[in-house]
This record gives C-alpha cells, structure tokens and sequence, in this order.
C-alpha cells in the first residue's frame, strides 16, 4: 500500500471481516479521515460464484447526489484499494445474497491514535474565555464578518498557543493567521513555527486530515529547529519515517 499510494503510512494496520445479509444496503458516505481515522482502505471481495443478481456492488461518487462514476463487482478475490478524504464518497448497493469482504485500513504517518489522544488532551475542557484579554476586541471584530466556523478555529488556534505558553501578543498573532486576517507584523523563527502548528492542530480537531494542507505545513516548517515547547506536537504532526 505504501508503494502504490505513494504515502507515508504506519507499520501497523488493522483488518476487519465484514458481512451483509440479503437487504442490506451501505449508502453514499466518505469515510473522512477524522483526527487518528485512517488514510486508506482496501477492501477484499470473498464471494465465490457472485453474479449480478446478487448486487452488493461498491460504487464510488463524485457527489452524494450524483450518479456511480466507477463500480467495484465484489467478485472473488478481487481488491479495491481507495484514499479517504472528504469527498471520496461511495456505498454498495442492496444484496440479496450474504457478500463477505475483509477490509485492510491503514493510517498515515501524521494522522495516528497517538496524535489523537495528543491533541484531545491538548483541547480537554476548552473555554475561550481562558484567552487572554489582548484578544478580545479582535475577536469580536473577527466574529461579526467571518462566519462561525472560521472564528471557531481561530480560536481553537489561540487555545493551542495559550496551553503551550505563549504569550497573549503571539496568541493574537496565532488567532489573527487562522482566521485568515493580516497580522502583517513580521515573527521570529519559533512565533512563526507555533503559529503553524496552532493552525494545523486546530484544523485537524475542528475539521479532518487534510493531505494536501499537511504538505503545505511540511514545507514551512521543513529544516526549522523542533522548538522546546511545541516538540511534543510537532515530532506527532510531522514525524521523521524515512
Ligand atoms: O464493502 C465494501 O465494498 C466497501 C465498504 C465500505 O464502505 C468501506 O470499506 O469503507
Ligand atoms: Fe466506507
């Protein structure tokens, strides 16, 4: 899987037997990967004998409206290997005859259980108003033109940079570079770092493992120095695996 997802994934990997029985259906879902969800699946058909009548077709969608844009017959020893991120939607159609498959799951190397529970503890019991009081008229400011979601990030943000130590100036600078607002002051190495990391982190537990926001991050923060106070996270976030 490695080799042809091209992707850094763990050693571990977890395998599970399913089965459907006649009338079952899996609707269209995408399996988003979730903070500590695995990156990448491949599912093992083990229906000897299996005709089209039989249905339990895996069908794969471009939208959760749309129609099938590829169909996976579950014949025998046929495997379908798929990435999982917030649009690869897919289900399987009714079967009227019982459809086993085993199913591979593999997690990527910045996105595991250990990262998880990291970044649970590192929210648990999160109030803003433990944020510093600097924050405030930005904050507000911010809320009434970004929509919630943004705002709740950013401050999500602003809590990781608080928790870490940081002082309110780079809470704010934190808060101001997640909610997308100019702080246009320049930072020092480690503000710039932390203000990344705070971003990255907030992201993942507000919204999902995103690859391609993860190689942006890889790249900002590649041949830095792994400062004390965020090493915890960051040797999480971007694990060295070569
Ligand atoms: O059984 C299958 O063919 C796919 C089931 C599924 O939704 C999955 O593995 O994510
Ligand atoms: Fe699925």
């Amino acid at each position: 899987m490695r080799e042809i997802t091209g992707l850094p994934l763990v050693e571990r990997f977890m395998v599970t037997a399913q089965r459907m029985l006649p009338g079952h259906v899996i609707g269209i879902h995408s399996d988003r990967p979730f903070l500590g969800y695995e990156i990448a699946r491949l599912v093992l058909q083990l229906n000897k004998h299996w005709q089209a009548e039989h249905g339990g077709v895996l069908e794969l969608f471009a939208s959760p409206e749309g129609e099938a844009v590829f169909k996976v017959n579950p014949e025998h020893n046929k495997a379908f290997g798929f990435l999982l991120h917030p649009k690869s939607y897919h289900g399987v159609t009714e079967v009227t005859q019982p459809r086993q498959t085993v199913v591979f799951n593999f997690w990527h190397v910045a996105n595991t259980p250990e990262l998880e529970a990291h970044i649970k503890a590192l929210f648990a019991n999160l109030h803003f108003s433990e944020l510093p009081a600097a924050l405030d008229p930005i904050a507000s400011a911010a809320e009434a033109s970004l929509p919630e979601e943004v705002t709740f990030r950013a401050g999500t943000a602003a809590i990781a940079l608080h928790r870490w130590g940081y002082d309110a100036a780079t809470v704010v600078s934190g808060y101001q570079y997640s909610a997308g607002l100019d702080g246009s002051e320049s930072h020092d190495a480690e503000t710039y770092a932390a203000v990344r990391l705070a971003d990255w982190v907030a992201y993942l537990y507000r919204d999902s493992f995103d690859l391609a926001r993860w190689g942006v991050l890889r790249g900002e923060l590649a041949g830095m120095e792994r400062f004390t106070r965020l090493l915890p996270t960051w040797r999480l976030c971007l694990p060295e695996w070569e």
